[in-house]
């Protein structure tokens, strides 16, 4: 593990964002461990969250313009990795998000923020479990003529998908794009294991993987 992504895992116990227990999730599946980056919540948490999703972005190479950060959890990640890019990268990223429901009255419409039109969109969000989040926010951006790139998460669970394969390689095979992550599932479980006072929270993960995970 990179010391980026070992510092990552001890910020997001600390910040209880990464939790242990019983969470039923978006695809219904109900696991023994959450992920909640609702709890990056202070501007602290903000600066260092954008420096790891900057550091991720950087080493992928990944070419974009804009970022797109999905709502709700996907817009301040958007917004604080923007800002690194530009306060440490000298890089002046516009970003957008789009809203949950469309606003009818003001500016109107669903998107919020940089123009997408003829734009290569570097997709940011906290996770992917079954891909569905993903899958959702698609039509919007080419609804605005923006082209998907890439996408950046803090968290691959490691999962899968609509079918055998994992979540991630459905949308790089089935879109054509890189998927990178801060960390993984497999991150976790090494942490985990060396500390005496998180291993009991192993197993559980372990029989979770046996029904939804890939290897
Ligand atoms: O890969 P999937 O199975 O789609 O699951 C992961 C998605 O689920 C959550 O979004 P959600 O819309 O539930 O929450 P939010 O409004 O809190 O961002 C999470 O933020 C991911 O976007
Ligand atoms: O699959 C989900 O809904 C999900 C998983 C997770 O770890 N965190 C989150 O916010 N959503």
């Amino acid at each position: 593990m990179l010391d980026y992504q070992q510092e990552f895992i001890d910020f997001a116990i600390k910040q209880q964002v990464l939790r242990f227990g019983e969470f039923t999730l978006k695809s219904g599946r109900v696991s023994p461990y959450f992920f909640n980056a609702g709890l990056f919540n202070t501007g602290e948490a903000l600066t260092k969250l954008g420096h790891c999703y900057a550091e991720a972005i950087q080493r992928s190479g990944i070419e974009f313009d804009v970022l797109f950060g999905p709502a709700y959890k996907g817009i301040p990640l958007a917004a604080a990795t923007a800002s690194t890019l530009a306060a440490n990268y000298n890089k002046i990223t516009p970003f957008a998000f789009n809203r949950k429901e469309a606003k009818t009255h003001g500016e109107g419409g669903q998107l919020v923020g940089a123009d997408l039109t003829g734009q290569r969109v570097l997709l940011i969000d906290d996770v992917i479990t079954a891909g569905t989040a993903i899958r959702e926010v698609l039509p919007q951006i080419e609804g605005a003529k923006g082209k998907i790139s890439g996408v950046v998460i803090a968290l691959d669970r490691q999962e899968r998908g609509q079918g055998e394969r994992s979540a991630i390689q459905e949308v790089e095979q089935d879109l054509g794009i890189p998927v990178v992550s801060i960390i993984t599932l497999d991150n976790i479980i090494e942490h985990l294991n060396t500390k005496s006072d998180l291993q009991s929270y192993a197993p559980a993960i372990e029989n979770y993987r046996q029904t939804y995970g890939v290897c």
